[in-house]
């Protein structure tokens, strides 16, 4: 017995090393080690550990400048001006991308992938890689629309567990906020922040939120300093503003939808958020927290609203998304519930408000809100908006969509990367992500703004049910071309990098 014990003992040893190795390799450590986690060659369309990539516009923190970045192991270990390189690269290291646009890549703070449970409508190995071909280099989930919900450690581990394998940008997590959640666990391991809807989610294991709830969240999530996201619309009594006539009753008209949620529910839920965000100034007794209003439609009294909670010193923010700064109520057809959303798609005026608003930097940042389903909850036949699913499905088209529309109110490249890249990163607490500087991951995105091409079936769509999203049989401007994380060439002409190696990104 004793024999054999000394055979097997060193194989045992062997074996629990690599089981060690693997496990650490699950979580935390494969940030510190993303690269080790599969041959180089199977992550990344390029051979090359150390290059260097060049253009004549690269966005920096310090503006636009022709010049070059060097990037080794992942990271980026120089941003040199001019025609000079630093260190001594052999030719096929180095990457001249002529005038074509190098920017940091994305950070979609706001995508809802609903795998596990709901796959068929988006997971991870189609969102990831529709991310990876829209210059998206991260991803934060929202854990709404999957199955099971988020709201415990053990559930966490699910999300992470179907995540596994599959991701080709990083990937960061979010949990829900409801009153069963076990927030603390959750939050020590590694979510990103919280999610909190104040009306009903549309997902029925997703339960709404109080402003009790959300203020009792806050002070925990203070001491952790991380973020709680709100969908903030709360129901209002129809009797008062829905007028009864005949047009606005037929649930094809986009009219009548947008009747069923005017901006006061917007007003409505912001007025109770900043009620408790006073409470965030320095001093207060929340101070810490952050309140981060997602997907704002409403340019108006909504908006005036969290103007003057930042005017006061409050730990207040938002976002909106692409199809609020596209698409008028004006032009949307009867019948084509592929513009549902909510809030819903607004008038011309208030489009303009909020490019506005997007300029002057009262809107901090933008967020796709993808949220895709599958052909048979759109109802694209019956045209019914009051039974259609509501959610927009554009998490590849994020980049040409806020250019082709943007540049028309004078949106620069440097606000672009602030309103995309830095401003994210700041939000979702990623030190490490956000701008081309040294010592930052290598996410990138190589771009030509000037590029048109068509939404049409021809070109390489990667989302789920592409043919749901709203922007489909559009003409855009600004075509990715590469996308780099971490130093790994993801995305190039079209295709992916052979193996999915997005690392999970947990707090600390
Ligand atoms: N459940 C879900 O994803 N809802 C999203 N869709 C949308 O249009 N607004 C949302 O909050
Ligand atoms: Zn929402
Ligand atoms: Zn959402």
């Amino acid at each position: 017995m004793d024999q054999f014990l000394w055979r097997v003992l060193p194989l045992l040893t062997i074996l629990v090393s690599f089981g060690v190795f693997f496990y650490l390799q699950d979580s935390y450590t494969a940030q510190l080690f993303p690269l080790i986690k599969l041959p180089r060659d199977k992550c990344s369309l390029l051979p090359h550990r150390h290059f260097w990539i060049s253009s004549k516009r690269i966005v920096t923190p310090q503006g636009i400048i022709s010049g070059s970045v060097e990037i080794n192991d992942g990271k980026i270990i120089s941003v040199v001006e001019g025609h000079a390189i630093q260190g001594k690269p052999k030719q096929e290291e180095v990457i001249d991308y002529g005038d074509a646009v190098i920017m940091p890549g994305l950070i979609d703070v706001h995508v809802h992938l609903n795998e596990p449970g709901r796959t068929e409508w988006e997971g991870f190995d189609t969102g990831t890689r529709a991310a990876a071909a829209g210059g998206v280099t991260t991803v934060v989930d929202m854990p709404l629309n999957c199955y099971p919900t988020t709201v415990s450690k053990e559930k966490l581990k699910l999300k992470l567990d179907a995540a596994e394998d599959k991701i080709y940008v990083d990937v960061g997590m979010t949990n829900n906020l409801c009153l069963s959640i076990q927030l603390t666990e959750l939050l020590s391991a590694g979510v990103l922040g919280v999610k909190s809807f104040m009306c009903p989610s549309g997902i029925d294991d997703f339960p709404m939120a109080t402003i009790d709830h959300i203020k009792a969240g806050l002070s925990v999530l203070a001491k952790y300093r991380r973020p709680i996201v709100v969908h903030a619309e709360i129901q209002q009594d129809f009797e008062n503003h829905l007028e009864l006539n005949e047009d606005n009753l037929d649930p094809r008209a986009y009219l009548t939808y947008l009747n069923t949620r005017p901006p006061s529910w917007e007003e409505a839920a912001i007025k109770q958020l900043v009620s408790v965000t006073k409470d965030t100034r320095k001093g207060g007794p929340l101070e810490g927290a952050h309140v981060h209003i997602v997907h704002l439609s409403d340019s108006s009294a909504s908006l005036d609203l969290i103007k003057e909670a930042k005017s006061h010193g409050d730990s207040i923010s938002v976002e909106t998304c692409p199809h609020y700064l596209a698409f008028t109520s004006e032009e949307i057809p009867n019948g084509d519930t592929r513009f549902k959303c909510s809030p819903p798609i607004r008038d011309a005026y208030n489009k303009d408000k909020l490019w506005e608003a997007v300029l002057e930097g009262h809107i901090d940042l933008l967020s796709t809100d993808h949220s895709p389903t599958v052909p048979e909850l759109k109802l694209m036949e019956e045209g019914d908006f009051l039974k259609a699913w509501g959610g927009i499905s554009s998490l590849q088209f994020n980049l040409p969509v806020t250019w082709s529309y943007g540049k028309k109110y004078g949106l620069t490249l440097e606000q672009l990367s602030l309103l995309w890249s830095k401003k994210p990163a700041t939000l979702a607490g990623l030190e490490s992500k956000g701008t081309i500087a040294v010592g930052n991951h290598a996410d990138i995105v190589v771009w030509q703004p000037e590029l048109e091409f068509d939404l049409d079936d021809d070109y390489p769509v990667f989302i789920k049910h592409s043919e749901l999203s709203a922007y489909m049989g559009r003409r855009l401007s600004g075509k990715v071309l590469e996308t780099f994380v971490r130093g790994n060439l993801v995305f190039k002409d079209g295709k992916h990098a052979p193996a999915p190696c997005g690392v999970q990104i947990l707090a600390k």
